[in-house]
């Protein structure tokens, strides 16, 4: 069988269009039909149909206007006319409205059927371009290879390569930094709806009351500053894959409605009534304790089980061993070459803001230095100070921590230099840090920092 059409016939010859809703239905499309202009115009702004087969000479409405007002009740809707009696001008007239086909009864049903299919491909690829378009402008990052060959990113690597291929919803653990959408990114890649692009929304990045309409969408006037129609997230991401990072940070008023969407894939864009269908699969990422947020009542415990049907951790930079220095070397720009001390005190440090810490720290000292030769002198403070801390103890190995008491110092302390040398600025602090302002926010308050 060919793909299944989502057709509304209105055609007040209800002898014709009931005899060609059961030839369409026997072939296994679904069918809607009415006899009135009004009835379908109303029907198209509540349901997406594929394809819509209008006859031009409905009492009461003339071809042109019942075309004009079927495209602004639903753009998406492909219209083809049938009518009994078609001039040039009406033929030229419709296509100039954008109708995709325009033709003469009798028709015969297998033509019909054909005409119907391309329709949808002309509305798919109309969708793709959107889809494209959107993505486009809401700038996609090329994705970055993911460097690491310590046990626990192998191990890694293997449950990507088996979890990428299924449609499962992924929930990516770890601390920011860490490259959780280098994984989101790699799980996309492996799977069938790779040739789709992957669409990300980071739930802390946005003021609450923009993540709905970023995820949903919005109709025109839906509400103050909403002057054009905007589809979600969601939309954009239909046979695709949607990266949401930082779920943890997903208003608890808005979680219902994400769940209802990963039941049954329905939406509602904000401000309309028309329920939408889409197929999209959920890779999320928290940096958060989700467990211990769902029994502060925080995240609802059943979007959590939803969107974790596999789990993947990541471990933080300070726990991977070598892949410290594996990153070293491929993130320190050609033409620049580092201190014996420094690989050293790079290698020991706990990296707090894990890899994303670790590249600005390479960019950062790129900067400073006069020659392209590293000093010490090039790091910022809280790594010179760290390899102070250890120069008491130059056996310690790599691998030995701080005591979490004195990384969490250490944060602190970091956090307040940075504040510090941005004179409080904390756009530009966390922009340092290498985190979210949001997070920045959360960290002082954390460590009670004014
Ligand atoms: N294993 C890795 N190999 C190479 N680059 C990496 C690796 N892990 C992370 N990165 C790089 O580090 C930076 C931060 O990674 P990413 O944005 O994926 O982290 P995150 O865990 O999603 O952070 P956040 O929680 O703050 O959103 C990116 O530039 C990414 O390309």
């Amino acid at each position: 069988m060919t793909e299944t059409i989502d057709i509304l016939f209105v055609d007040d010859e209800v002898e014709f269009s009931e005899g060609c809703a059961r030839w369409f239905e026997k072939k296994g499309h679904r069918v809607a039909q009415t006899t009135s202009g009004q009835d379908g115009i109303d029907r198209c702004s509540k349901h997406d149909f594929d394809v819509a087969i209008l006859d031009w000479n409905l009492p009461g409405l003339c071809g042109i206007e019942l075309v004009q007002r079927m495209r602004e009740s639903n753009p998406d809707t492909e219209l083809i006319v049938l009518t009994g009696e078609g001039t040039i001008n009406n033929a030229v007239e419709s296509m100039r409205l954008g109708v995709f086909d325009f033709q003469t009864k009798p028709f015969p049903m297998g033509d019909l059927e054909r005409r119907c299919l391309a329709a949808v491909d002309r509305r798919r690829l109309r969708k793709e371009n959107t889809q494209l378009r959107e993505v486009i402008s809401r700038t996609q990052k090329p994705a970055s290879q993911m460097i690491g060959t310590c046990e626990s990113m192998h191990q890694l690597g293997r449950l990507i390569e088996r979890v990428a291929p299924t449609d499962k919803a992924v929930l990516i653990q770890g601390e920011s930094g860490t490259g959780k959408e280098l994984v989101a990114q790699a799980i996309h890649a492996g799977s069938p709806r790779a040739d789709k692009p992957l669409v990300t929304i980071n739930c802390a990045a946005l003021p609450e009351n923009l993540v709905e309409s970023e995820l949903f969408g919005h109709e025109k006037g839906s509400f103050t500053g909403a002057t054009a129609m905007k589809p979600g997230l969601f939309e954009v991401a239909d046979h695709s894959t949607l990266f949401i990072d930082e779920i943890g940070e997903l208003p608890l008023a808005l979680q219902p409605k994400l769940l209802r969407v990963l039941e049954d894939g329905s939406l509602r864009r904000i401000g309309s009534h028309k329920e939408r269908r889409v197929d999209v699969r959920i890779v999320a990422a928290t940096n958060r304790d989700m467990p211990k947020e769902v029994a502060a009542g925080r995240f609802r415990e059943d979007l959590y089980y939803r969107i974790n049907v596999m789990a993947l951790d990541l471990p933080p930079l300070r726990e991977r061993g070598d892949d410290i220095g594996l990153l070293v070397d491929h993130f320190l720009e050609q033409g620049f070459e580092l201190d014996d001390d420094v690989r050293q005190s790079l290698i020991q440090y706990s990296w707090p803001g894990n890899v994303r810490q670790l590249i600005n720290t390479l960019q950062r000292a790129s900067v400073m230095t006069d020659d392209g030769h590293i000093t010490m002198d090039d790091l910022p403070p809280a790594l010179r100070n760290s390899a102070r801390g250890s120069e008491s103890d130059t056996t310690l190995p790599t691998k030995a921590l701080p005591e979490v008491g004195s990384l969490v110092a250490l944060e602190r302390k970091h956090i307040t230099e940075v504040l510090h040398r941005e004179s409080g600025n904390k756009t530009r602090a966390a922009r340092a840090l290498g985190v979210e302002r949001r997070k920045l926010y959360r960290m002082l308050a954390k460590h009670g920092i004014q």
